[in-house]
């Protein structure tokens, strides 16, 4: 598949005044220095995504995320690298490649806050020169789609968080956009909110066919979105790929449960002839035994087979690392 987005050998630095010695009035003695340090905020990220993928970018606070869409949406200037959206320069392109992209930004919304919800999708056409049969015809769309119905005509102010996030995911896909840059959609949602969000999300993706750059903080965003994550660490990129191979990646060990019919014949002393790197004995308790096991060095029916040994086995429960967990791990 084409790629949608390109991005080559992509960097930032921030000039940052050097902070003045302690003292009187440091605050601004090092707002007047003429001293500067660099703050490599990217440092030469790469990679494709083709269109129609819905990708997770993720990393902890300061990472680089946020300045690396700020650069593929066009807003900062790269100090070094490329950055093409469907073979556009968003720097030199700017105009036709904001046409092409919607941005949702979770923490703030782009609607105007005292007015109705339907004059700001109003303005917003205006701004982006959508003839009224076409806009009207997409709002109705996009009313049905994200059930905006009930709260078109109330002030953006008077909505609740949950009704202002579809309110805005509506205005980013308003001049029907090819790919989404979505910053935190889910943001300070309760899990009802979240849930719709996320299905909306799905949708946009499944069935108008959105390439997706999502970043979040939360993993089950990702996890339930996203085919493919990329992890951006300290301005360069630790991970590329699908969830599946980041958990393999980390190696997080599955925890086994096993309820035998009797106690297990297996004591404390027993413990030591599991452990090896692939099953480890974590826990005995009455009936009920606990294993980590290492599914890169084990499979869970061998796993399975070597704790039958201990008894008739009547119940087993398997549980895999939470993704949260693996994150983690990589951060
Ligand atoms: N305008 C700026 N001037 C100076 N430094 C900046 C500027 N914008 C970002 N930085 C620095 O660049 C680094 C990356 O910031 P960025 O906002 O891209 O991180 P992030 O991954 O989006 O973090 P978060 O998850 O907290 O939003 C941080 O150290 C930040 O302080």
């Amino acid at each position: 598949m084409k790629p949608m987005i390109t991005v080559h050998q992509l960097s930032k630095s921030f000039r940052l005044p050097q902070p003045a010695p302690e003292g009187p009035f440091r605050g601004l003695r090092t707002l007047m220095s003429r001293q500067y340090t660099e703050k490599e905020a990217v440092r030469g990220v790469s990679f494709s995504i083709a269109s129609g993928e819905f990708v997770g970018y993720i990393g902890p606070n300061g990472a680089g995320k946020s300045t690396t869409i700020k650069m593929l949406s066009g807003i900062l200037h790269p100090t070094a690298g490329e950055v093409q959206i469907d073979g556009l320069n968003p720097h030199r392109d700017r105009r036709r490649v904001a046409r092409r992209l919607g941005v949702l930004f979770g923490q703030r919304t782009q609607l105007w806050w005292d007015l109705p919800v339907r004059d700001s999708y109003d303005i917003l056409a205006a701004m982006y020169g959508i003839e009224t049969d076409r806009k009207d015809a997409r709002i109705t769309e996009l009313a049905d789609l994200l059930q905006l119905g009930e709260f078109m005509d109330t002030p953006v102010r008077k909505l609740s968080l949950g009704q202002r996030m579809r309110a805005d995911l509506a205005a980013a896909l308003l001049h029907d956009p090819d790919v989404l840059f979505l910053d935190e959609p889910t943001i300070g949602l309760d899990v009802v909110a979240k849930r719709s969000i996320r299905e909306y999300l799905h949708s946009i993706n499944v069935e108008l066919g959105k390439t997706v750059l999502l970043t979040t903080h939360d993993m089950d965003d990702i996890e339930q979105l996203c085919s493919r994550v990329i992890v951006i660490n300290r301005g360069t990129i630790g991970f590329d790929g699908t969830i599946d191979e980041l958990r393999r990646r980390i190696g997080l060990p599955t925890l086994i449960r096993v309820t035998y019919r009797q106690t297990p014949v297996l004591s404390s002393t027993g413990l030591a002839s599991y452990d090896d790197s692939s099953l480890r004995v974590t826990e005995i308790d009455g009936h009920t035994v606990t294993a980590e096991c290492n599914r890169e060095a084990i499979s869970a029916m061998d796993a399975l087979r070597l704790l039958e040994q201990y008894g008739e086995i009547e119940d087993v429960h398997m549980e895999e690392p939470h993704f949260e967990d693996v994150i983690h791990n990589l951060y």
